[in-house]
């Protein structure tokens, strides 16, 4: 049973981890460990963790240690704690990759138990004011497995998991590092490179960021990520990365020459598999929700547009899952309403045609 936690790093991921365990029965304590001294103290303020100690002391006697800082200090830290930690403690990290962590760690934590983690969910903030304690439910959360990981930790850490409201995955490192490439680093560094070109054009032009729109908005919002997360990120897949990359380029140079070549047909055959393909996509996985419960909403530019739909609905004693902004234009923007029962996806329907909302069932 896990009952008493460490978490190394209450930054966005570690105090969303505390803020959700906050409402497990069983977990006593959730012992918050930083080198920022402010991130701390938010942690204790918004109380994801109970309490904060040292390194050294907040690691004895837990069932559970949480290394939730960038990767490239996780190998660093578990070598300082291993001196202070009980064989029992269950070691892991939320780290966006997995192979050459897992493979150092599992040398160095020979006797211990060391299983790696990574949520399939988070944000471009950095903090524990960025910590929310439902950013876990519904999404994915890997869990490594090799031939060291001993089944019945690898069964307490994916029974807490779920209480979390995840759902685990376990997979080989190797696995794991190959789809993050693609599904997840490779979107960040397009992100950066179109970052890098408008902000490159925009001294040239200084209208050009006042023709941004939605289009613009979706596909850079990671980029606003945490530079050092990054770094370490792409640095240690950068086998895995480095194949996404090169054909990204080959797929990049390809349009780049029908588009040259004026091949009418070859650029609309591009646009129109790429199209299909987007539009197959389980939308929303982190929701692994079914698609009929969904409304999307349009709405107008107002203040407060968004809080009115939430009040009524909340009133009427309708719970909204998740709501995703889907659009934002100058004159208003679009919304997806998730729903969790059947019941209230159709009466929030019903109830917002009523208030003469733009709303369609999905
Ligand atoms: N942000 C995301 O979307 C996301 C999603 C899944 C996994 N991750 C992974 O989670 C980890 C944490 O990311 P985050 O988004 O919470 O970042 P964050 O910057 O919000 O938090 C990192 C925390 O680690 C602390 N820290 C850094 N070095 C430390 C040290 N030497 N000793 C003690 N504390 C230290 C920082 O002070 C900070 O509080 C990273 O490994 C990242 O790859 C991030
Ligand atoms: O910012 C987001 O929306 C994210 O979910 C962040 C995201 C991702 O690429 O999906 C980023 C890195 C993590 O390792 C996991 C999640």
């Amino acid at each position: 049973m896990i009952r008493r936690v460490a978490i190394v790093g209450v930054g966005l991921i570690g105090s969303s981890l505390g803020l959700a365990f906050q409402d497990i029965n069983e977990i006593e304590e959730v012992i918050g460990i930083d080198k920022n001294s402010d991130y701390l103290q938010q942690a204790l303020d918004i109380g994801a963790i109970n309490r904060t100690d040292s390194l050294e002391e907040g690691v004895k006697n837990v069932d559970l240690v949480i290394l939730a800082t960038p990767v490239g200090i996780i190998k660093d830290l578990v070598q300082k704690i291993l001196p202070y930690i009980n064989p029992n403690t269950i070691i892991t990290d939320v780290g966006s990759t997995k192979s050459n962590l897992v493979g150092e760690l599992e040398k160095l934590t020979k006797g211990y138990n060391y299983i790696g983690g990574h949520p399939m969910t988070g944000s471009e903030t950095v903090g524990p004011r960025g910590a929310d304690k439902y950013l876990f439910e519904n999404a994915i959360y890997v869990l490594t497995e090799t031939e060291n990981t001993r089944q019945d930790y690898l069964l307490l850490l994916k029974d807490l998991i779920e209480r979390v409201g995840a759902q685990a995955l376990i997979l080989s490192p190797l696995r794991h590092d190959k789809i993050v490439a693609i599904t997840s680093h490779l979107p960040h560094l397009v992100a950066v490179n179109l970052m890098s070109v408008i902000a490159e054009l925009a001294e040239e032009d200084e209208l050009l960021t006042s023709l941004i729109a939605g289009g613009f908005r979706d596909t850079t919002r990671i980029s606003a990520g945490d530079p050092i997360m990054w770094r370490d990120i792409f640095l240690n897949n950068k086998d895995a990365v480095l194949d996404t990359i090169s054909l990204f380029e080959e797929k990049l140079s390809y349009l780049k020459e029908i588009i040259n070549r004026d091949s009418t047909e070859k650029l609309t055959a591009m646009l129109s598999e790429t199209r299909d393909a987007r539009l197959k996509l389980p939308m929303k996985k982190k929701g692994l929700l079914p698609s009929n419960f969904e409304l999307i909403l349009t709405l107008e530019d107002k203040p407060k547009a968004i809080a009115k739909v939430a009040t009524l609905l909340g009133n009427n004693e309708i719970n909204i899952q998740d709501i995703e902004v889907l659009k934002v234009r100058e004159d208003g923007g679009t919304i997806r309403l998730s729903f969790r029962q059947e019941d209230e996806h159709l009466e929030a329907y019903q109830l917002l045609q009523q208030n003469s909302y733009k709303v369609t069932k999905k």
